[in-house]
């Protein structure tokens, strides 16, 4: 084939058909079932006197090589093409046809510039006449309407200049996917919908339709009819002869095709019979239903219950003809077909059946004969073709524009929702003035004083304790006193602490007790780890006077009970009323009557160290006892706690329990969980800040953790 020779050109998908020419008619073949479209329409157009070279464009690749064999000997020029698929092939499922992910390999057509002007012509057309004038056609490409969707043309006839600006730009938008349909269609109908394009009449490309005006507009244009396309996945070959008893547009236009078949590929009756039929080969016929014939030329299709009716009588081009493929349930319908002509009669001879060809050699007996042909004698030889364009390429002067509309839209961000106040826990914090707010022990300042981990307590007799160095349980830093925050922590003072006197009478029952012997003394042991702010070293401590023994009842004392603290100003109400005061515990007395030196000499009338010795003085009732006025002035530290009896209806719990510690003739040492925590029932200062410091190191470990929560509330 000359360059700048026009050419029909055909492709067949996975086996793609070309025609070249002094211009070119090109089809295109990828698969080996489109090869009988692609043979009938050569033949087809060979019939009609086509002055123009054919090619066919294949897919090597996909095709068998007795159908590139068959391609050669039908068509003046195969030209190999890679294949091009969709990489977005989901519109393919819009139409069904999911075997046309490669349907882009039609793009090939525009960079085959060794060809002056190329009419591309779908595999699964047949022509009636031949189209050369398309040839002559000005325009660069040139279709004919789609019977779908009349605006858009139909790629299976198009009539094209190649270019290779224009391959380029189809290219980079095939490799996008962008495509209406996911294949050539809808590619070429985008790519030239703001393009120049001739449209050409429906004559040349034209389809079967259903549609209800189709079948008068075919009567009425059908002898100028051109080119018949079998549009759709149900091919001719594909389905077979099938009984047409309708007459109509379909079926007349199918009998176009069947007829070319028949006569280029279907053998008589008379040549079957005797023998003679022997065609070059038999590939086409293996592609078509119900055609297959087998090697010693006899039919071997099953799809027929009888056989012997298949031979029918080679019907006129453009009638529709019936063949034996098709069974007949009534035998008078049979002989009535036979008498009309529209079948043969069955012929009687024996026909060749098949037989497996023998083997030329037993190999489970003897080795191959020394003259055998060589194992590969047989093999399919592929035939790659060099690049025949003598042009270097030269990148086009534009590529078209990039797609518009391919940007992500980043959702927009949603407004923030509106903060949520935390719910109100506290009374307080349901009034519009104060905000409510949690605060967390690592939210506190730098400055706030840490807390040492608390060792591990062990057990020990009051004895080791007196050689042991003295307790090291960490104090409670002060802090200021009643910040403006009221859960800053809190001074651990008390009016205990301040009472002279006060250690000497804890030092002298813990002396009555060891003289008894069974008092024992829990206390801590190592070292702090580290050193906090506030750290009270053990020297500057007090030594341990935790004590675990606890009275009976019947050895437990009354004490007199630490007072109620005074109205502490900015606490509550920032003292401007007194609607957050809560009422004293009945039998607490208040701390304007409270006079801590009387109160140590009533402790020590009514305990066990008197100048009597040890005496179990009797129970009275905490809420009957008198309570003394206060004469003495109230240590400063005293004021700073908010006083809180303790849970259990006022009674003075916290300091009976102390002393019940202190006098317990037995050593009992009370698992965590039974000892009592003892939580103010407010905001969580613990008991101990109402029973001084020396009291406070009586506490168990789960007091002295109940305090450390309290003060980091
Ligand atoms: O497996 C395949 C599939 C397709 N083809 C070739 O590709 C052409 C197009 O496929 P076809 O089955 O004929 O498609 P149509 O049913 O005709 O569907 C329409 O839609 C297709 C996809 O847009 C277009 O290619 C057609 O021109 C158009 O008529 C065929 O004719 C063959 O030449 C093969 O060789 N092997
Ligand atoms: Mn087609």
């Amino acid at each position: 084939m000359a360059v700048g020779e026009d050419v029909y050109c055909t492709v067949g998908f996975l086996e793609l058909l070309f025609f070249p020419a002094e211009l070119i008619v090109l089809q295109l073949v990828m698969s080996d079932s489109y090869l009988p479209g692609a043979a009938v329409l050569a033949h087809s157009l060979r019939d009609a006197q086509t002055k123009k070279k054919l090619a066919v464009m294949v897919t090597m690749d996909s095709l068998r090589a007795t159908t590139i064999t068959e391609l050669k000997s039908l068509y003046d020029s195969v030209l190999p093409v890679e294949r091009i698929s969709n990489p977005n092939p989901s519109n393919l499922y819009l139409m069904k046809r999911s075997d046309l992910l490669f349907a882009f390999t039609k793009v090939n057509l525009w960079r085959l510039t060794q060809f002056r002007k190329i009419v591309y012509i779908d595999a699964d057309v047949v022509a009636l006449r031949a189209p050369d004038e398309l040839f002559d056609l000005e325009s660069s490409f040139a279709a004919a309407p789609d019977v779908g969707w009349p605006d858009a043309f139909n790629s299976g006839v198009m009539a094209l200049t190649p270019h290779m600006g224009d391959y380029w730009a189809l290219k980079t938008l095939a490799s996008t996917g962008d495509s209406f349909d996911g294949a050539d269609q809808g590619l070429l109908n985008q790519y030239y919908e703001h393009r120049d394009w001739q449209r050409i009449s429906f004559t040349y490309n034209c389809t079967p339709s259903a549609n209800y005006q189709y079948e008068p507009a075919y009567r009425y244009h059908k002898s100028k009819i051109s080119m018949v396309h079998f549009i759709g996945a149900e091919k001719p070959w594909l389905t077979g002869r099938t009984r047409q008893r309708t007459p109509g547009a379909y079926n007349e236009l199918l009998g176009r095709w069947w007829a070319v078949y028949d006569r280029h590929f279907k053998a008589s009756t008379t040549d079957y019979i005797s023998g003679e039929y022997a065609p070059a080969s038999t590939t086409v016929q293996s592609q078509v239903k119900g055609e297959a014939i087998s090697a010693d030329h006899g039919y071997s299709h099953t799809t027929s219950s009888q056989p012997m009716l298949e031979h029918a009588v080679q019907p006129e081009p453009g009638s529709s003809h019936m063949t034996a493929d098709q069974p007949f349930t009534d035998p008078g319908e049979m002989v009535e077909s036979i008498e009309r002509g529209v079948i043969e009669p069955t012929p009687t001879a024996q026909v060749r059946r098949f037989s497996a060809p023998h083997m030329e050699w037993d190999a489970t007996r003897a080795p191959p004969p020394a003259d055998a042909k060589p194992e590969a004698a047989n093999f399919p030889s592929d035939q790659y073709l060099f690049n025949e364009d003598p042009n270097l390429f030269r990148a086009p002067q534009s590529y078209p524009e990039p797609p518009k509309d391919m940007w992500y839209e980043v959702p927009k961000e949603k407004p923030a929702p509106p903060e949520e106040k935390p719910k109100p826990i506290f009374p307080w914090e349901e009034r519009e003035d104060r905000k409510p707010t949690r605060v967390f022990a690592e939210d506190m300042p730098a400055s706030q004083p840490e807390l040492v981990p608390e060792p591990t307590p062990a057990l020990t007799s009051l004895e080791d304790e007196e050689q042991s160095p003295p307790n090291t349980t960490p104090m409670t830093p002060a802090a200021n006193v009643f910040p403006d925050e009221p859960f800053a922590p809190m001074d651990t003072k008390n009016a205990w602490d301040e009472v002279a006197g006060i250690d000497e009478y804890v030092r002298a029952l813990t002396a009555a007790q060891r003289n008894r012997g069974k008092v024992q003394v829990l206390h801590t042991t190592g070292e702090a780890p580290t050193r906090a702010p506030g750290f009270i070293s053990k020297r500057e401590r007090r030594e341990s006077l935790i004590l675990t023994d606890f009275p009976t009842a019947v050895e437990r004392p009354s004490l007199p009970v630490t007072p109620a603290p005074l109205a502490r100003p900015n606490f509550w109400s920032d003292g401007r009323d007194e609607a957050g005061q809560l009422p004293g515990a009945q039998g607490v007395p208040d701390q304007a009557d409270w006079d801590p030196a009387e109160k140590l000499e009533e402790l020590r009338r009514n305990s066990l160290i008197g100048p009597g010795g040890l005496k179990l003085p009797p129970m009275r009732h905490p809420g009957k006892r008198d309570m003394p006025p206060s004469s003495m002035p109230i240590p400063e530290a005293a004021l700073a706690y908010p006083h809180v009896p303790l849970s259990g209806g006022g009674s003075p719990h916290g300091l009976e329990k102390h002393v019940k510690v202190l006098v317990e003739p037995t050593a009992v040492v009370p698992s965590a969980s039974a000892v009592p925590t003892l939580t103010m029932p407010d905001f969580g200062a613990s008991s101990t800040m109402a029973t001084g410091r020396a009291m406070e190191n009586v506490l168990s470990p789960t007091e002295h953790g109940s305090r450390s929560f309290g003060e980091n509330i």
